[in-house]
């Protein structure tokens, strides 16, 4: 296993989550690690939805998460859960397709009604997939997240913080597992 998976679980072309998504995944990147983000709402519908696990595109997103030590999941919440298309995609992995993997969970949502659907919704089927340790999650208000003209996430200090808060554990989570060294190139 090598390198982060990361899972996008938005339909909105503009999404705070995946620009979330993106700011982790640099974090990453800056840390040494090959990091692979998948969109769920890039992936072919209809393949998504008839279960066609062997479609090109998606037998290419699952290898990518099969091949992973860590995964970040990052789903804005949608009627108190994670999102429809993310489960599609999360159904078309094996039963225990996370095994021995690290997992980081993060979600934005628009009300702290639902602040806990990380623990109550999220967290359950990533320990049922078998992932090795599902360190602390992060959920964010969407109001509490800018996004530039670009699309790019608005970092100021409090939610840098934040961010490092969660994204060292998983990373700590990740190299402890030994993630084996030619996957992890030097950090410019
Ligand atoms: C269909 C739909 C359902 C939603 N349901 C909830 C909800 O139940 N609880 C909540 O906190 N936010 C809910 N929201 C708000 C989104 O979770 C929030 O705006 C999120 O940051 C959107 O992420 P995105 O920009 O990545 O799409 C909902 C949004 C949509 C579009």
């Amino acid at each position: 296993m090598s390198g982060i998976a990361i899972i996008t679980g938005s339909v909105s072309a503009r999404s705070k989550t995946s620009a979330l998504a993106a700011r982790i995944a640099a974090r990453l990147v800056r840390e040494g690690f090959r990091v692979t983000t998948i969109h769920v709402r890039e992936l072919p519908a209809e393949d998504l939805l008839h279960g066609r696990f062997d479609s090109p595109a998606l037998a290419d997103a699952a290898r990518v998460v099969a091949e992973a030590a860590g995964v970040v999941i990052a789903t804005p919440i949608y009627k108190a859960s994670y999102t429809g298309a993310l489960k599609a995609f999360l159904d078309l992995l094996p039963q225990f397709g996370l095994a021995g993997k690290a997992a980081l969970p993060l979600a934005t949502g628009g009300t702290l009604a639902h602040v806990l659907a990380i623990d109550y919704a999220l967290r359950p089927v990533l320990q049922s997939l078998g992932a090795r340790h599902v360190v602390a999650g992060l959920f964010l208000l969407d109001k509490a997240l800018r996004l530039g003209e670009d699309g790019v996430l608005d970092v100021d200090d409090e939610l840098g913080s934040k961010l490092e808060e969660i994204v060292r554990p998983f990373i700590d989570s990740v190299i402890r597992e030994g993630l084996p060294l030619p996957a992890r190139e030097v950090a410019a």
